[in-house]
């Protein structure tokens, strides 16, 4: 049976994350999300701060998977590819691009962001998973550290929050029975049709220094698989990733 959202929307808090975390340890079923207009407390993956004005879309969804975290990880994937196939159809000539881990390019340019949160006894199957997506509508953070832009940017006339979490829940919840049906695998050849750097070179700024080799996979928990100058495949499970500049690809 397919999942059944139900949409709390709040005017501001401070993380819809947290809220969902709250939701979860209290009992709330599977399928519960956390919508807010505004977030005081917005978080990004790495310690980030999300920047979170009036008019873009942050939500949170509350899943009950039956798996243990490395397998839950995965649905990141699963949400990329749900806000990619809803974004392709809204701007059909735009170039809508996944960039690993689990962001969304337009262009080039970030659109949204993923955070993964779950809970449960370490080593066993998770007890619950929140997924949050921020999605950038009318407004974008000037920051350095990669390009970033908006929908209204982009030339999709101001779509309201809601109205863009209806049409992504519709799509990620096709892409979670999937899922659940075939595991991973079931998403790779949608995430990999629109993956940026995929059998090029490319650079992965780690938390401390920067790997550079060629995107040739991704393996069967979502790790990217570089093979660096060397020869050797290296497995990295966190990092940013930019296309090399400086490489024969
Ligand atoms: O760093 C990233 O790319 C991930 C950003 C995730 C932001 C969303 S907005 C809704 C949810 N609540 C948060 O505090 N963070 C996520």
């Amino acid at each position: 049976m397919s999942i059944r959202f139900q949409v709390e929307h709040h005017d501001r808090v401070g993380s819809t994350n947290d809220l969902a975390r709250e939701h979860a340890l209290a009992g709330a079923p599977e399928g519960l999300v956390v919508q807010a207009d505004q977030q005081e407390a917005g978080r990004g993956r790495r310690g980030r701060a999300w920047a979170s004005p009036q008019g873009n879309l942050y939500c949170s969804l509350l899943l009950r998977p039956d798996c243990v975290p490395a397998v839950a990880a995965t649905l990141s994937f699963a949400t990329v590819i749900a806000l990619g196939d809803v974004l392709t159809d809204l701007l059909p000539d735009s170039t809508i691009q996944h960039k690993w881990p689990n962001d969304l390019l337009i262009g080039g340019k970030k659109v949204s962001g993923i955070l993964l949160e779950a809970g449960g006894a370490a080593g066993n199957k998770l007890e619950w998973l929140v997924i949050g997506l921020g999605v950038n509508i009318v407004s974008h953070p000037d920051q350095a550290l990669y390009p970033v832009t908006d929908l209204r940017a982009e030339g999709l006339a101001d779509i309201p929050p809601a109205d863009l979490l209806t049409l992504f829940l519709e799509r990620f919840a096709l892409h979670y029975a999937a899922w659940k049906e075939g595991g991973f695998s079931a998403l790779l050849p949608a995430w990999k049709s629109r993956a940026v750097g995929l059998g090029r070179n490319i650079q992965v700024r780690l938390e401390n220094h920067v790997l550079e080799g060629c995107f040739i996979d991704l393996d069967a928990d979502g790790t990217l698989m570089l093979k660096l100058p060397e020869g050797n495949v290296r497995r990295v499970t966190a990092g940013d990733v930019f296309l090399a500049t400086s490489s024969a690809d």
